[in-house]
């Protein structure tokens, strides 16, 4: 061999071990001048392709320079000739250039008459497969264009950093699989549902929640009904935990009681919510954790049906009014069926935040995500067992995402809540209006000010 092509070779080998630790140490700028670049144009080269495969073309009528059979010679050879006619051609959408994101990228799409985005969106596996991508989700941001959207690798396989939470009520718990966080924000959302079998990854995102509002001025209040193993580690933090039924008859007595002494000061102040109030007298807002939503309606014998009976209707009055008097809800559960009573039903009804984890029957994606796309109940009931802590959320833009929650451990959380219990306001005093109450400013200094326990 040649000095030139060892040369070559070199050099050849060099550019290839370069262009892997640069893959391998700095993706994101990888991704951006190396791959992209090729991947855009490769797509945009391949689409008529891909869309005729996926079945995303239109036939129209379009002038073609195409070969027509002529006469038979006297000879026998039939003459082809080539020429311009008007001929059904495969059309496929018009495609905009493909744009970098994080995880992959997006492309606009101008559809042809008759489409419809859903028209995509059941493409959208096919395109996937065609691209070589992990996903591609579809949206239209107005009537005409539809945005696909490839995730080149699954961002959710690893999710590390939690942030610290920096307003109040508001925690961002892990991230979308668009690589944005994934925020629970009780202002915004009042009311959750977070369903999922055994080891899905429940317990873990209240672990994160009660990790996220342990520093805040919040009252935090938990209802545990498998007999307090979940919720009791972080009982310094809570200010009411209620383990049994009759506890709980008993706190959702309180917690109705509790609103309605708000409802009283609001309507005497002249407002509508507790955030309309002056600083002076605005009240702790409430977070309540249930954990095994389901033990609350199940019923072992008819002595227990008065008891259920109380709990429904208190639960339900916390739903629908809850949100303007500072009170919110998450309540997790493995099951969430409407055979647990039309009380279940109707609370899943005020509860527009969705969380549905990897669910074993399809009633309970169904009762978690009914009202979403369809496609949200598919891509529920594929969550593989080897990812706990990812779900299907109902988004704020009124969309669905597949995401997963930061981990944090029990042991995290239990941190949190035994750092931060002086935080928590005693029930006594949160029934009477007697509770630590914080001006907007105050809250603001609060914040900043407080030492994020993990970093100790
Ligand atoms: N986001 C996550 N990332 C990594 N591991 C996770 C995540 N969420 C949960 N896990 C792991 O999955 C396992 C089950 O999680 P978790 O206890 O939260 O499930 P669960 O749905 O509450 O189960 P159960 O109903 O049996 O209590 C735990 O070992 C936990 O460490």
């Amino acid at each position: 061999m040649s000095d030139a092509h060892l040369l070559l070779l070199g050099v050849l080998a060099a550019t290839a071990a370069g262009l892997w630790a640069w893959r391998r140490w700095h993706y994101r700028s990888y991704w951006l001048v190396v791959a992209f670049p090729l991947t855009a144009l490769s797509v945009w080269a391949t689409w008529r392709k891909v869309a005729l495969g996926c079945g995303l073309t239109k036939k129209r009528q379009r002038f073609w320079f195409t070969t027509v059979p002529g006469l038979v010679s006297s000879t026998g050879v039939v003459r082809v000739r080539r020429r311009f006619q008007r001929v059904a051609v495969d059309t496929r959408p018009f495609m905009w250039l493909p744009m970098p994101t994080r995880y992959g990228w997006r492309v606009t799409l101008h559809t042809l008459e008759g489409q419809i985005p859903g028209d995509f969106a059941d493409a959208a596996e096919r395109l996937a497969h065609s691209w070589g991508v992990h996903a591609v989700r579809v949206s239209s941001p107005r009537p005409g264009r539809v945005v696909l959207c490839a995730t080149v690798r699954d961002p959710l396989v690893r999710v590390d950093t939690v942030p610290t939470s920096a307003e109040l009520l508001k925690v961002t718990v892990g991230r979308l699989e668009t690589g944005g966080p994934w925020v629970i924000d009780f202002r915004t959302v009042p009311h959750y549902l977070n369903a999922g079998a055994t080891q899905s990854g429940k317990s873990n995102l209240a672990n994160v929640l009660v990790q996220g509002l342990a520093p805040q001025p919040v009252a935090l209040v938990g209802f545990d009904l498998k007999g307090g193993v979940e919720l009791t580690p972080y009982e310094p933090r809570l200010s009411a935990l209620a383990t049994t039924r009759t506890e709980s008859v008993a706190l959702l007595d309180d917690l109705v009681g509790l609103m309605t002494s708000r409802m009283a000061v609001c309507r005497e102040a002249g407002t509508r919510n507790i955030w309309q109030l002056p600083d002076e007298q605005r009240p702790t807002p409430v977070v309540v954790l249930v954990d095994e939503l389901a033990e609350l309606y199940l019923m072992a014998d008819k002595s227990e049906k008065d008891e259920i009976a109380k709990t429904s209707t208190a639960l339900l009055r916390v739903a629908q009014l809850g949100r303007a008097f500072g009170i919110y809800l998450f309540c997790s559960g493995q099951r969430i069926g409407s055979d647990l009573g039309p009380g279940v039903t109707a609370l899943r009804a005020q509860c527009s935040g969705r969380i549905c984890h990897r669910v074993n029957d399809p009633e309970t994606a169904t009762m978690t995500l009914g009202d979403l796309d369809p496609a949200a109940l598919a891509s529920a009931r594929a969550i593989p067992a080897e990812t706990p802590g990812v779900a299907i959320v109902a988004s704020q833009d009124g969309q669905w995402y597949r995401a997963r929650s930061f981990y944090v451990s029990e042991q995290a959380a239990e941190h949190a809540a035994t750092a931060y219990a002086d935080l928590a306001p005693s029930w006594e005093d949160l029934i009477s209006g007697h509770a630590v109450r914080m001006s907007d400013a105050d809250l603001a200094d609060f914040l900043d000010s407080i030492p994020d326990p993990r970093k100790a």
